[in-house]
């Protein structure tokens, strides 16, 4: 179904706000969940979460009194037969002004895990079920706390793994993310608005019905979506970080560089060419950037048969490489970097390094793009730490990127793309088919924010949160 337009009794099309024509997924959960909302493993303090319209009743069994909401109650804990299983502090919060927009409930006892499993085992003989992972944040999604995006963006927040991913994710979750999808949705609703208008006077050129402003709009909507998508695919590297391989040919210190970024000796290195067979792969952080390094096999023609193995392992790694770290022996780096052939073809970023410095007889001279530096010594690694840190998405500023997933990326992919076939059918007068484009673009952003979503995507989402979140 269009979810931009209605057609009238005479049936003719019309325009519909398209949020308000967004009917949101209407299941109206009854059960009452439960959760250890903190991390598994004994602590200071463990949360056992309560949602749902039992919540409030299952926390008075529970605590023998009833909890005004929002306060802070001190209470014993009891089991059925009146057994104390801990004390703690109980905070009751009354729907819609919770997490979840439901009841709720957190118990907060004390970290121990066997206390805490007999407290959500107590919640569920009072009627509460397990929650699902993801359940809390998928409930407040459902119940308009959250939109899709900012859920996301809760498991990001906890996820991450710096303080970068963390703000991006904290810039999502604050709905800087969504605003700017909705924003660029209302402008393309617009622009359908046009357009379908226009379909009903078919007889007349474009130009006649407003062409000029319409091309205009379009391509301002086209200019946004590509920074959004700019700033989207940076936040995705912070998220997932950025995926480099270290390659080159053998003995050009590829190892030794690893231990270098690495801050520790975690490669073997020796000077027989061929010493690395395995993909070795360690995480790093850079300045507060977290990334993944692959130390690899060097790249040859010929070798024994582990290290041809070493090096099909090495190519299947950098067909899936954010990025090449491309290591050459600064006194032959043009020999080096023949030998590596067409491997790099297809690879989205490199960095060229040029090692052994110290083995120069002079300065190295500028060469292109390439860093000059040596494991060795650390000369030149600082600026091999800067060119990996830009290409981790962090463009020094940190500014502007929102944590992004796979899936939102596709989706101002996909409605690039369609807003590049409704500029090219408008350039060819084609309006019923930039209408369609148009409706295409809609859609997929419609789906970063959940506002039209295919059903089963929703499953798919949450699924994949941690339980209690
Ligand atoms: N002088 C100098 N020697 C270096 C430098 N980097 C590495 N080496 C030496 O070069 C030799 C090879 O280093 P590796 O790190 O094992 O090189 P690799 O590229 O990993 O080699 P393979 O795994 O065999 O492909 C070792 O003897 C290192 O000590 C450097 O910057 N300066
Ligand atoms: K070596
Ligand atoms: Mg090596």
């Amino acid at each position: 179904m269009d979810p931009g337009f209605r057609r009238d009794d005479d049936g003719r099309r019309y325009a519909f706000p398209w949020t308000q024509s967004f009917t949101a997924v209407t299941a109206s959960p009854t059960d009452t969940i439960v959760a250890i909302a903190t991390p598994p493993g004994a602590g200071g303090v463990g949360i056992v979460r309560l949602s749902g319209p039992a919540a409030h009743a299952i926390a008075q069994a529970l605590c023998g009194r009833a909890l005004r909401p929002r306060h802070a109650h001190h209470a014993r804990f009891r089991d059925g037969d009146g057994t104390i299983l801990d004390d703690g502090l109980a905070l009751a919060f009354a729907a819609p002004a919770s997490y979840t927009g439901e009841d709720v409930v957190e118990l907060q006892a004390h970290g121990s895990p066997p206390v805490l499993q007999q407290l959500v085992a107590r919640c569920c003989a009072l009627g509460a079920r397990m929650a699902r992972a993801g359940e809390f944040s998928e409930r407040a999604y459902l119940n308009g706390r959250l939109d899709l995006a900012q859920a996301e963006a809760v498991a990001d927040l906890i996820a991450a793994g710096d303080l970068r991913a963390a703000r991006a994710a904290r810039r999502a979750l604050e709905g800087e993310f969504s605003a700017r999808v909705d924003a660029l949705a209302d402008a393309l609703l617009a622009i359908r608005v046009h357009v379908e208008a226009a379909i009903d006077f078919a007889d007349e050129p474009l130009d006649t019905l407003g062409g000029a402003a319409l091309r205009a709009q379009l391509s301002d909507a086209r200019a946004q979506l590509d920074a959004l998508l700019a700033a989207a695919e940076r936040g995705q590297k912070l998220r997932d970080g950025l995926h480099a391989v270290i390659v080159g040919p053998p003995n050009a210190g590829k190892s030794s560089l690893l231990n270098a970024l690495a801050g520790s000796d975690r490669a073997i290195v020796t000077d027989v060419a061929g010493t690395t067979r395995d993909l070795l792969r360690e995480t790093v952080r850079i300045d507060g950037v977290e990334l993944t390094l692959v130390d690899t096999a060097g790249l040859r023609a010929g070798g024994d048969a582990i290290e041809r193995e070493g090096m099909r392992r090495a190519r299947d790694e950098l067909r899936r490489a954010d990025l090449a770290l491309v290591v050459l022996d600064a006194r032959d780096p043009d020999a080096g970097l023949r030998a590596l052939a067409g491997d790099l073809d297809g690879v989205p970023q490199r960095i060229v390094v040029h090692n052994k410095i110290d083995l120069l007889s002079a300065p190295p001279a500028a060469n292109g793009d390439a860093l000059p530096a040596s494991a060795r010594t650390g000369a030149g690694l600082d600026a091999v730490h800067a060119r990996l840190r830009a290409a981790a998405g962090d463009d020094g500023a940190g500014e502007g990127a929102f944590t992004a997933r796979a899936r939102q990326v596709q989706a101002l992919r996909r409605a690039a793309t369609a807003l590049a076939d409704a500029d090219a059918a408008l350039d060819r007068e084609r309006l019923e088919l930039a209408a369609e484009a148009l409706r295409i673009g809609h859609d997929a952003l419609g789906e970063i924010t959940g506002r039209t979503l295919p059903d089963d995507l929703l499953g798919r989402i949450f699924s994949t949160f941690c339980i209690g979140k």
